[in-house]
């Protein structure tokens, strides 16, 4: 199971992230979000990290143009994308990098079978509202959950290890349970983070 350590915005954070045993750092690039980050300060953050670990751009509702701009002057892995779009969108960003696409509970069973096939297209389920801290109802989605997804919104040390028991995402993420502020890590947060997520993962029937 991957764990993606989202709304980094500097060095410090992404290195932090990276200490404590993140496998993917997120930058979000959506203009709306108070943890708004440059593609030049993104790409410095990602640099001062090893390469074994992703660098996803997060964007919401923005061109394809820009997508790809940005991921490019930002040295992304992977693109994340929130919001209502076209399949051919995404396909467009697919073609390039390996994407995250978000959904939310009620787009969840008409996105899995959408992208069942799409080895390019990696589903993260989200709260209606990304970057809200909110949490789902973990077990009223079980059903509709799919093998390979992954699961945001409002998860944090204190409650990550219960959602992988109920759902066992493939990957985990999180930002404002892990912040000190907007924009910045609460370091003792993202390491309790991490390490919930890991040692759930050791006991996860699969
Ligand atoms: O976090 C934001 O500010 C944000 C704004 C606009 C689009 C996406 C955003 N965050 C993307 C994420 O992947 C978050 O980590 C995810 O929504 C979970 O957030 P949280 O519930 O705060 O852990």
């Amino acid at each position: 199971m991957k764990v993606k350590v989202c709304g980094t915005t500097s060095v410090r954070d992404a290195v932090l992230a990276a200490d404590a045993g993140a496998d993917a750092l997120g930058f979000i690039f959506a203009p709306v979000s108070r943890r708004l980050v440059t593609p030049q300060a993104a790409r410095e953050a990602g640099l001062s990290v090893g390469a074994t670990v992703a660098r996803v751009g997060v964007f919401l509702g923005q061109g394809l143009d820009e997508v790809l701009r940005v991921a490019d002057a930002a040295r992304l892995s992977a693109v994340q994308l929130h919001g209502p779009l076209s399949s051919l969108y995404v396909e467009g960003v697919a073609a390039y990098y390996p994407v995250l696409r978000v959904v939310r509970p009620a787009e969840l069973a008409q996105a899995a079978h959408m992208w069942r096939t799409d080895p390019r297209v990696t589903l993260m389920l989200d709260a209606p509202e990304p970057g809200g801290g909110v949490p789902l109802d973990w077990a009223a989605l079980k059903a509709d959950f799919p093998a390979g997804a992954w699961l945001a919104g409002g998860l944090g040390p204190e409650n990550v290890a219960q959602a992988i028991g109920v759902l066992g995402p493939a990957g985990v993420d999180a930002v404002s349970r892990l912040e000190a502020r907007p924009g910045l890590k609460d370091a003792a947060a993202v390491r309790a983070f991490v390490q919930a997520a890991r040692s759930t993962q050791a006991s996860y029937p699969q």
